[in-house]
C-alpha cells in the first residue's frame, strides 16, 4: 500500500466521516475529530454510544465502511492492526490483556519486542532480551510495578493488572496511547495512581481516553467529545463540553442507569458531580 506522509505539523491523528454499520444499527455515524500531538482527549457518552467501536476503527481491529483515518499525516485506514502498533498506536483494553504464567517484568519485555518494527526470532534470547529488559524496567518503574517484576504476572490484583496492561501499552512507545476505560474495576487508591501515571505521562504521547468516570475525565482530558448513538454531540474544551445542557441532561439519566453506569448498573458520577468537576476546572 502507499502511504502519503505529511509535514510533521500534521495532527497526530485525523479521523474523517469515520461510520460503522452493524447490520442496520449505525454504531459510529459520520465522526470526525483532529487530535494534535501529545492531546489529551477523552470520548465520553452513554453505554452503546459507540465510543469502544471508535477505539476499535483507530486501532485496527474494526474497518469503517466510510471515512478515512490518518495518523501523523499518513493515511491508515486500510492499514493492518500491528502495522498500527509499528506506527505508534498502543492500546490498554477494559480487560487487562497479561499473561498470567509469565513474570511481571516478561510480559513487559515481551509487549517491547512485539512492538519493536524490526522484531525478527525469539524474544527470550538473551541478546533480545538484555535489550528489551532495561526499558522494561523503566516502564515498570513509571506504573509503580518495579518491585514486582519477578512475580508471576498471575499473582497481581485486578489494580496492578490494570498497570501491567498500561506498562505493556507504554512498552512500544507510542505517540497514541488508546484507554478503554482505565479506571474501570479500580479502588479510589488505585484511580489516584493512575491518574498520577497518565498525568506524568511525556507529552509526546497523545491520549485518547473512554471512560465513564467524570473527575477522571475532568481530571486528564484538555479536550472531549461526547458520543450519543454513534454521533459526535459536542468535542471541545472538557470544561465545556461536561457543562453542555445536553451531556447534563444526559449525566442527569445517571440516576436511571441509562449513561456512565458501570457494568452492574452503578451509577459512577452523580449529576451534580458533572457540574462540580466541571466547575472545579474553572
Ligand atoms: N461486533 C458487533 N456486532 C454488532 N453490533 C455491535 C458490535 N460491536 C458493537 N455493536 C453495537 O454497536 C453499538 C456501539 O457499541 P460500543 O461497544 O461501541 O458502545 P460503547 O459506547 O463503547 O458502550 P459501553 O459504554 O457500554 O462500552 C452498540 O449498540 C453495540 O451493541
Amino acid at each position: 500500500m502507499t502511504a502519503t506522509t505529511a509535514p510533521s505539523t500534521a495532527p497526530v491523528l485525523d479521523l474523517k466521516n469515520l461510520t460503522r454499520r452493524y447490520g442496520s444499527l449505525t454504531a459510529v455515524d459520520d465522526v470526525s475529530l483532529r487530535l494534535p500531538s501529545g492531546a489529551r482527549h477523552a470520548v465520553i457518552g452513554p453505554n452503546g454510544a459507540g465510543k469502544t467501536t471508535l477505539l476499535n476503527l483507530i486501532a485496527g481491529t474494526d474497518r469503517p465502511d466510510h471515512g478515512t483515518i490518518a495518523l501523523g499525516g499518513t493515511d491508515i485506514t486500510r492499514t493492518a492492526t500491528a502495522r498500527r502498533s509499528g506506527l505508534g498506536i498502543a492500546r490498554s483494553f477494559q480487560q487487562p490483556s497479561v499473561i498470567g504464567e509469565l513474570s511481571v517484568l516478561d510480559n513487559i519485555v515481551l509487549a517491547g519486542w512485539r512492538h519493536h518494527p524490526l522484531r525478527r526470532g525469539a524474544w527470550w534470547r538473551p541478546s533480545r532480551y538484555r535489550q528489551h529488559a532495561e526499558s522494561a524496567t523503566r516502564h515498570l518503574e513509571a506504573v509503580g510495578l518495579a518491585d514486582s517484576a519477578a512475580r508471576p504476572a498471575a499473582d497481581l490484583s485486578h489494580g496492578q493488572r490494570r498497570m501491567l496492561d498500561l506498562a505493556a501499552a507504554l512498552a512500544g512507545d507510542p505517540r497514541l496511547l488508546l484507554l478503554d476505560e482505565p479506571a474501570a474495576g479500580l479502588t479510589d487508591g488505585d484511580i489516584g495512581r493512575l491518574l498520577t501515571i497518565l498525568g506524568g505521562l511525556p507529552s509526546s504521547v497523545a491520549i485518547i481516553l473512554v471512560e465513564h468516570h467524570v473527575e477522571v475525565v475532568a481530571e486528564l482530558a484538555e479536550t472531549v467529545t461526547v458520543l450519543a448513538a454513534g454521533r459526535v454531540l459536542i468535542t471541545g474544551p472538557t470544561k465545556e463540553a461536561l457543562a453542555h445542557p445536553e451531556v447534563r441532561d444526559a449525566y442527569h439519566a445517571t440516576a436511571a442507569g441509562q449513561i456512565g453506569a458501570d457494568r452492574d448498573g452503578a451509577p459512577e458520577a452523580a449529576p451534580d458531580g458533572v457540574r462540580d468537576t466541571a466547575e472545579a476546572r474553572g
